[in-house]
């Protein structure tokens, strides 16, 4: 059965091969779990919260209409927590959108009349999000649509990011590729620059937003020579990269076991830097594939 609907999930399995597959929380339309023939790809906490009662830490939360915390309070997106309210409002199954001979999609939606009501009571906005999940033998494609409804009485203006956690083997062997040369923000330092560096390594709690990174750049996470993941995106310019590290770690109550930082790197596929806007009746979509590509290096 490729797809099979619980109460609270749906699972989703490749038509050839039952152990190529991935598992979604209604809430949030979250991925906690994508398996290419049987590994695991993503990093799921041992206490990430499962049932609606905050963001899942792990596999691939939603972040829209705010990417972080807006600070200007004029801005009424302000009025939002960090990362916004997809990734904590129950989504709509839509069903099953497309099969092919070896690939099956679904799809999720949120509206503000099913999104989390104290959310939409702090952000007045109409919108309306239709999430495809797209699994193939070696890919998970994940494509949003946001639509500001032609009703609409005004623009909707949003940031959208795939906060995806990656697992890995040993962050200290993990680097990750082909973002050289892009314009960097250290969400820690606070400062911006342009990456010289061939690669990206980790040493310590890491907070980076690369952006305006071109759709034909795939970024990829390696492993002592070993390419680990590779993540494709269209219409996605940004690409944050974190780790919490040792400290940071420890001050998150659904981030175990402690020493999990090691196995985890989180490379986000987003549009962060400034916010999309859409008139009423328009539409933008954005789309990120988790893929399997031999080690690429590409100049910026
Ligand atoms: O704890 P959360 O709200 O899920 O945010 C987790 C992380 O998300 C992104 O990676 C941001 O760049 C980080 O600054 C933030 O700590």
């Amino acid at each position: 059965m490729p797809v099979t609907e619980y109460d609270d999930k749906v699972l989703v399995t490749l038509p050839s091969d039952a152990s190529t597959q991935f598992t979604v929380l209604k809430y949030g339309a979250t991925v906690v779990s994508y398996k290419t023939k049987g590994h695991e790809n993503l990093f799921l906490s041992q206490a990430a919260k499962l049932d609606g009662s905050k963001p899942v830490r792990g596999g691939i939360p939603l972040v829209f209409p705010v990417f972080g915390k807006e600070s200007d309070e004029s801005n009424p997106l302000s009025k939002l927590p960090q990362h916004g309210l997809a990734r904590n409002s129950y989504w709509e199954f839509l069903g099953e959108s497309s099969s092919a001979d070896d690939s099956i999609a679904i799809q999720f939606g949120l509206y503000p009349d099913i999104a989390n009501a104290e959310l939409t009571s702090l952000w007045d906005n109409d919108f309306t999000l239709v999430l495809t999940l797209e699994l193939s033998p070696n890919s998970l494609r994940t494509h949003i649509e946001v639509e500001n409804p032609i009703k609409s009485s005004k623009d909707l203006k949003f940031n959208w990011l795939f906060h995806t956690y990656f697992q890995i083997d040993d962050i200290e062997d993990t680097f990750v590729t082909n973002l050289t040369g892009s314009n960097v923000y250290d969400q820690l330092m606070k400062s911006d620059y342009i990456d010289k560096f061939p690669v990206i390594q980790f040493t310590e709690e890491f907070d980076k937003i690369y952006s305006n990174v071109k759709d034909d750049i795939f970024t990829q996470i390696v492993d002592r020579g070993e390419v680990l993941h590779t993540l494709k995106k269209k219409q996605l310019p940004d690409l944050v990269v974190w780790n919490p590290w040792i400290e940071k770690s420890k001050g998150m109550a659904d981030f175990e076991p402690k020493s999990a930082y090691q196995k985890m790197v989180c490379v986000e596929a987003g549009h962060v830097k400034d916010y999309i806007t859409l008139k009423p009746g328009q539409k933008w979509f954005g789309e990120q594939t988790l893929c399997e590509e031999a080690l690429t290096y590409q100049a910026i």
